[in-house]
């Protein structure tokens, strides 16, 4: 799986905490920025790698921010994206299996390192269940329309 990341200033650290993991796991991934901690403005680096995902670049996408909140309103702005904004693993699992969330947004100011990756591990090993869920997901996505 080839996924890209990306964050503003709030979650600079811990996406470089979250690049380390993936690495380790030996997955991919692209670093779509920040790269400096100068403050930067969350919904640029969001349609970055939103773009990277509807471009077919990337299969899925990592955002984080303060909060995550603005990353995931800027990131469900862009047409095809579905992204979940996750505190916990339970929440994670289901934005995958019922939802087919394609990225997933996490808060370094709300979320401690440990809770991060286990929330992120949930996410990159849970598939989309399909059956009634992909009913539903298509009628989230014909919204759009
Ligand atoms: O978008 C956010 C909140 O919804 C993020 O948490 C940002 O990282 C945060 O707003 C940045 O705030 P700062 O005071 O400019 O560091």
């Amino acid at each position: 799986m080839k996924l890209v990341i990306g964050s503003d200033h709030g979650g600079i650290h811990l996406k470089e905490v979250l690049k380390q993991h993936l690495a380790e796991r030996g997955i991919e991934v692209s670093d779509a920025g920040t790269y400096t901690e100068e403050s930067c403005d969350y919904p640029d680096i969001a349609v970055k790698v939103c773009r990277e995902i509807t471009d077919g670049n990337a299969e899925r996408g990592i955002l984080v921010c303060g909060t995550g909140i603005g990353m995931s309103m800027a990131a469900n702005k862009v047409k095809g994206i579905r992204a979940a904004l996750c505190g916990d693993v339970f929440s994670a699992t289901m934005s995958r299996e019922h939802n087919n969330a394609n990225v997933i947004c996490l808060g370094e100011r709300v979320l401690g390192p440990g809770l991060a990756l286990s929330i992120l591990d949930a996410w990159l090993d849970t598939e989309f269940a399909g059956g009634r869920h992909e009913r539903r997901v298509n009628k989230i996505m014909a919204i759009e329309e």
